[in-house]
């Protein structure tokens, strides 16, 4: 699904400054986009604009060409904070988005299953509730219930910025090959620098509601975590976006693609699964 944002502007009521002014910026289907941006800088209300819950004072937001109105289940959304149903079991709460597309009662037990395996969950959690579990595992189970819409587009809003550092690099590697897999367009948004450059192929960095540069990632896309410092271009490329996110905020905006050493555009081939996320009874998070 292309996602294109055009001219959009938004102005709380309860506050005189735009949110976000005059972003235009354009997300083809498939890709893997990251917002990064100051506190403030408007990444949020972006997003909520894609997925329909907050609504443009001026411009407009497209799906597939078509103005996005509301929300829609081929838009699913992830929070930084899980938004499970506290009382209900991981089963049910799953079991609950299959209900709301329709899926019949009977149907429904392989697909639950199948969903918290593709997430990396043993099925043991099927019967517990959100407070038994880690950090980790409740963001897992809300992946998976935001999986049961079979959505087309996953929007990610600092989803694993509660989590220990360990745990978000499984999550990374989670994500990634959810992408790679299942050929969704994420469009992910995140404080942090190298989270921004592990899993982005575009990076949009937004200052003081403005988009100020678009920059297409280019490293190759195998990531290792540990190696990400070693790739070539990564130094580079996190001087930029560290000189981005600290220009002025008045700076005019930039596009900006760059280049491998060698001095040719970086080009991503077909994203190769990059992680396995077995989960083992040692796992904590
Ligand atoms: N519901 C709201 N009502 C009023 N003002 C809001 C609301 N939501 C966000 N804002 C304001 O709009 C601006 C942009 O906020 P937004 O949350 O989109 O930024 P952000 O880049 O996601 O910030 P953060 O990284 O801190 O989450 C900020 O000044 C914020 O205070």
């Amino acid at each position: 699904m292309d996602l294109a944002v055009h001219d959009l502007g938004v102005t709380y009521k309860t506050k005189a400054a735009p949110a976000l002014r005059a972003v235009n910026l354009d997300i083809k289907s498939g890709s893997f986009v990251v917002l990064v941006g100051p506190s403030g800088s408007g990444k949020s209300t972006l997003l909520r604009c894609l997925a329909g819950i907050e609504s443009p004072t001026s411009g407009h937001v497209t799906a597939d060409a078509e103005p996005i109105l509301g929300r829609d289940p081929s838009r699913g959304m992830v929070f930084q904070r899980d938004i499970l149903f506290p009382w209900a079991t991981i089963r049910a709460n799953v079991a609950f988005a299959l209900q709301a597309k329709g899926t019949p009662k009977r149907d429904m037990e392989p697909i639950i299953d199948e969903l918290l395996t593709v997430v990396g969950l043993p099925l043991e959690v099927k019967r517990q509730r959100p407070v038994a579990l880690s950090g980790g595992m409740r963001q897992r189970a809300g992946i998976a219930r935001m999986l049961a819409g079979e959505p087309e587009v996953m929007l990610m809003d600092e989803p694993f910025a509660a989590l220990d550092a360990q745990t978000r690099l499984r999550m990374q590697d989670l994500v990634t090959d959810l992408w790679s897999r299942l050929g969704r367009t994420v469009v992910f948004v995140t404080h942090d620098v190298d989270e921004a450059i592990r899993l982005s192929q575009t990076i949009f960095v937004l200052r003081d509601g403005q988009l100020a540069a678009t920059i297409e990632n280019p490293l190759p896309p195998e990531r290792p975590a540990g190696k990400l410092a070693d790739a070539a271009g990564y130094s580079d490329l996190r001087r930029r976006l560290h000189d981005e996110l600290h220009e002025t905020a008045n700076s005019p905006p930039r596009s900006t693609t760059l280049r491998r050493p060698s001095g040719r555009l970086a080009s991503w081939q077909t994203p190769q699964a990059t992680a396995t996320f077995a989960v083992d009874s040692t796992m904590s998070s």
